[in-house]
């Protein structure tokens, strides 16, 4: 019976990566997703950005929009500190069920509050939902890797819900590949963040790509 991509990166993991080793399982996929077939993760040009973003900011509460197969979560999960609350949202249930496994095998299953979003547009119903379901007041921490047409209305949408505090540091991956440009115009030409964009390649590509790192200041 038909395979899906997500399964098969979750079989190069089972198959190549060490349980209980997180890097064995980012250096599965990303030995896949470069010799076998190309997948949207973030990729380990990218990783190491966001690697160096997640030790600097050193958050003691993250949220990652956008799960996909797990392997940022997994990136920034083996960075984070034990009494960190980590919080990834994903609407796609089948995306969801490979992300548990993937970072089951990492290990660090009880490191990641995993809330599957059953509907498209749920980050919108779950993120005015965090702080009670979550007892966290802001993040330290927002990773943006899940739809560009959502990062500019769930970027205000935190801002409403008190998510966001002074120093707070958001980083999102795809501002021009597929591209957020409404985003990146509101952030831009607003005084209260101080953005900044690393260069870098689209994931397993030699294409342009950025990921710009959002510092609140106000
Ligand atoms: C699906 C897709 C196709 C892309 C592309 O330009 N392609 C040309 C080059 N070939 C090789 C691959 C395909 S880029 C991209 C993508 C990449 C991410 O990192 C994403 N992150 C979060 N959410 C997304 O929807 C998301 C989409
Ligand atoms: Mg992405």
């Amino acid at each position: 019976s038909f395979v899906s991509l997500r399964q098969r990166i979750l079989s190069a993991v089972q198959k190549n990566a060490t349980r209980g080793d997180p890097r064995s399982v980012i250096r599965a996929i990303d030995q896949f997703c470069s010799q076998k077939e190309w997948a949207m993760n973030v990729g380990n040009e990218k990783g190491c950005i966001l690697d160096s973003v997640v030790s600097e900011v050193n958050p003691a509460t993250v949220l990652e929009l956008g799960t996909y197969c797990g392997y940022s979560t997994v990136r920034i999960a083996s960075l984070l500190p034990p009494y960190a609350k980590f919080i990834t949202l994903e609407f796609n249930p089948d995306f969801a069920a490979v992300a548990r496994q993937v970072i089951a095998w990492a290990g660090l299953e009880d490191k990641v509050k995993i809330k599957p979003c059953l509907v498209e547009g749920a980050s919108s119903d779950w993120i005015p939902k965090i702080k009670e379901q979550f007892g966290i007041k802001t993040f330290d921490l927002v990773f943006l890797d899940h739809w560009k047409e959502h990062y500019l209305s769930d970027t205000k949408l935190m801002e409403e819900c008190g998510l966001l505090r002074k120093g707070s540091v958001l980083l999102a991956d795809n501002v021009i590949c597929p591209g957020a440009p409404d985003y990146v115009e509101y952030v831009r030409s607003s005084p209260r963040y101080k953005s900044h964009y690393f260069r870098s390649h689209l994931e397993y590509t030699k294409a342009e790509e950025n990921l710009w790192y959002l510092g609140i200041i106000e």
